[in-house]
């Protein structure tokens, strides 16, 4: 996108709002080291906090056009739910994991004149179920968008979006602290009881029942918290509220080339996985990591911590003292033509190239400046 030169300017200045709210978490929390104490003064903070969700919404509304990568994610968050969902993504996943489940106990599929039937594998236990959600009539698609600030999902009409912030920016989306939300037992509700129950909820949403939804966005908002834990907690209540082979959305900031950070996204891969999750789909845009995982198991195994999962959800400037810490905040556009031409043709490949990261067919894109890798190790040089 071309931004003019005073506009350009804006931007940066409206990016320094964002960048300097995250560094000064980060800066105590490197100080005082006890992050309940530190949240809970920050949300405290009503001026530092609307200064921040006003220009988040201003960069959105006034900054990131179309053809920009900052509203590109929230496209890409579209298309991925309408293909897993809606055309039959879903579905072929289930069958592949059916597939791999029983060729791993020497079985063969003997499900397959029954679309309701499949194999599922966890934690190495192998069960034959039968499957409600991969074949009813699903409606509207269920998406909770967790640090909306500017609800962006609202206007697509096949989620029921229920978008959520410390700082709501606009009146659609809830207040709500995430890190600090109740999860309930689930509710045996009808589809409709459901829609309607999230349709009514309001701020300040408290507590929520678990497997209430297909999809949970986490767009820029890992990168907010200076510890992995808070990382880890926010992953592990996704988790929660997804119903069985609902979608997780990751999208995290980072503008160096796709190889500088593969190890630390092998890293992330395997700690939400650990939660039960699979990953399935990966793209890097210019400026971000954009990461679909696939809830494959109700269960979670309980040595989780032990395991130092929670710190493997790192990101560099966790160990970065230093105050230049540059683009890993949010993205910002200002970008030479080449980058311009490299974006521009990433748009224009993405519907064509669908890509499932799991397949183990690893389509590595020829076009510059957006790019999915399989084993990113192998990559890292
Ligand atoms: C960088 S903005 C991203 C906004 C939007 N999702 C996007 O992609 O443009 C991060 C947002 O996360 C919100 N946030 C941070 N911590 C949160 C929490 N614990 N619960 C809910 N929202 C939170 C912030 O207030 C902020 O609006």
């Amino acid at each position: 996108c071309t931004v003019a030169q005073p506009s350009k300017q804006e931007q940066e200045k409206l990016s320094g709002v964002v960048k300097n709210v995250h560094r000064k978490l980060r800066r105590k929390y490197r100080e005082v080291g006890d992050f309940d104490k530190i949240w809970r003064e920050h949300c405290e903070d009503e001026q530092t906090l609307s200064e921040y969700a006003n220009a988040m919404k201003n960069l959105a509304d006034h900054h990131w056009t179309k053809k920009c990568e900052g509203e590109g994610r929230i496209d890409w968050c579209r298309s991925v739910c309408q293909e897993y969902f809606l055309d039959g993504g879903m579905k072929r996943m289930i069958e592949k994991d059916e597939k791999s489940a029983a060729a791993s106990l020497g079985l063969t599929t003997a499900t397959g004149n029954n679309p309701n039937l499949f194999w599922y594998q966890t934690n190495s236990v192998i069960f034959l179920c039968f499957s409600f959600s991969s074949v009813s009539p699903m409606g509207k698609m269920r998406l909770l968008d967790v640090g909306s600030c500017f609800n962006p999902f609202l206007k697509f009409d096949e989620f029921l979006t229920v978008g959520i912030d410390i700082v709501p920016a606009v009146e659609t989306v809830h207040k709500c602290d995430f890190l600090n939300l109740q999860l309930q037992p689930p509710v045996q509700l009808s589809r409709d009881a459901v829609e309607a129950f999230l349709r009514q909820l309001h701020s300040p949403i408290d507590a929520l029942p678990a497997q209430l939804f297909h999809v949970v966005v986490f767009s820029l908002l890992l990168s907010y918290f200076p510890s992995p834990y808070q990382r880890w907690i926010c992953c592990k209540k996704a988790h929660e509220l997804l119903d069985l082979h609902g979608l997780l959305l990751i999208i995290t900031p980072d503008s160096s080339h796709q190889n500088r950070h593969a190890l630390m996204m092998r890293s992330w891969r395997v700690a939400v996985e650990s939660l039960g999750f699979k990953r399935y789909k990966y793209v890097k845009y210019s400026h971000m990591h954009l990461i679909a995982f696939r809830k494959i198991s109700l269960a979670t195994t309980s040595d989780l911590v032990s395991r130092n999962y929670p710190e493997m959800l790192y990101i560099p400037q966790d160990f970065n003292t230093s105050e230049e810490e540059e683009s890993w905040d949010v993205p910002v556009y200002v970008r030479s033509e080449f980058e311009d031409d490299q974006v521009a043709w990433g748009f224009s490949e993405l519907p064509e190239t669908p890509y499932d990261s799991d397949s183990g067919e690893s389509q590595s894109s020829s076009v510059p400046g957006f790019h999915e890798f399989e084993d990113p190790i192998l990559l890292q040089s």
